[in-house]
């Protein structure tokens, strides 16, 4: 049986890190893609020659035509600019929605058929210009962000309880912008609500606050430490369990920007809502309740991701 094939859409710090997480889970063969010549090639190169030691058989190339991602079963795109300390996600609308339209008619004319997962911020408006410039069926792309946050407010919580990060679980919905929101009520360590472990005296409701905040504002942490570019690590792990998702089927439930047609409330956007990922892509949108404190919230950030899409509107007026 042939194996799948991957395309990267972007070489940078988060494509190379994909590159090699790709091959140590034996998710396909790897086609590397970025304007800037040398840089795909070189990196394509360097973990086939980990494939020896590491041992997996994915074959790699390095391309900076986009004929070379014909036929991808999977397509992530992390093309375009990260952000530098004092600027917000929102300041890359500029730069990034023009790389959008380059790679949405990259993906028209080559990937038609495959998913694809936006990794690119301000996430929810790229991946909604994408979709756009691309032409995909709504249910074939994604953007990136709620497996990150949720991971984040995971992190923070197996470490403040002690306890090992696989018995935690967290629900991080709504824009991917410092006003996104992480839902304490739909998260658990081995099933108890995050709620009850307060009243239990886990922890107080003082801590948890702040975990809350320290995961809104996990990303620029992040930007801050590095001084030049942004995370990678994470980002490039959670969007490989997205595409696993896809490529084996596995119908996890996971959360992700997704393009909502009424569900929430919302119609013709993207935002991060639980979604039930597997072999025909986006096959579910679960619709969880909020409290009114929690419905505030994601109206916010909802009103927020309008904002952006209003922006990108005025910038390219064919997505008017
Ligand atoms: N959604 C999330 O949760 C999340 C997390 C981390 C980073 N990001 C975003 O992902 C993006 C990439 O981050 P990174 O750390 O990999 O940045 P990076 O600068 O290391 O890599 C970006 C790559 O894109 C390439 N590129 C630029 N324009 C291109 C074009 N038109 N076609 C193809 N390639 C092009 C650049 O040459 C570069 O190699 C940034 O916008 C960043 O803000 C999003
Ligand atoms: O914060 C950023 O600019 C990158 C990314 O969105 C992140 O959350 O790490």
């Amino acid at each position: 049986m042939a194996r799948n094939k991957i395309a990267l859409i972007g070489a940078g710090q988060i494509g190379g890190t994909l590159a090699l997480l790709a091959g140590l889970k034996d998710l396909g063969d790897v086609v590397l893609f970025d304007i800037v010549d040398g840089v795909p090639q070189g990196k394509a190169l360097d973990i086939a020659e980990a494939a020896p030691v590491e041992g997996f058989d994915a074959t790699y190339a390095g391309a900076s035509d986009y004929s070379a991602i014909k036929g991808a079963d999977v397509v992530i795109v992390t093309a375009g600019v990260p952000r530098k300390p004092g600027m917000s996600r929102d300041d890359l609308i500029g730069i990034n929605l023009k790389v959008m339209q380059a790679v949405g008619e990259g993906i028209k004319s080559y990937a038609p058929d495959a998913f694809v997962i936006c990794i690119t911020n301000p996430l929810d408006a790229m991946v909604w210009a994408l979709q756009k410039f691309s032409g995909l069926p709504t249910n074939k792309i994604v953007g990136m962000a709620g497996v990150l946050d949720s991971a984040r407010f995971r992190h923070f919580l197996a470490d403040e309880f002690k306890v090992s990060v696989e018995d935690v679980t967290a629900f991080v919905l709504g824009g991917h912008g410092d006003d996104m929101v992480p839902l304490v009520r739909y998260s658990t360590v081995a099933g108890v609500p995050l709620t009850d472990l307060v009243k239990l005296g886990w922890t107080t409701q003082e801590k948890l606050d702040a975990m809350v905040e320290r995961t809104r504002k996990g990303g620029g942490e992040i930007v801050n430490l590095l001084k030049t570019g942004s995370a990678f690590y994470a980002p490039a792990a959670s969007a490989i369990a997205m595409a696993e998702s896809y490529l084996r089927d596995k119908k996890r439930v996971l959360p992700c920007a997704a393009y909502l047609d009424g569900q929430y409330g919302v119609k013709g956007m993207f935002i991060g809502v639980p979604i039930v990922i597997g072999a025909g892509g986006v096959e579910r949108v679960l619709e969880v309740t909020f409290d009114p404190a929690e419905k505030a919230m994601f109206d916010k950030s909802v009103a927020s991701v309008t904002g952006l899409i209003e922006a990108c509107k005025g910038v390219d007026s064919n997505l008017a």
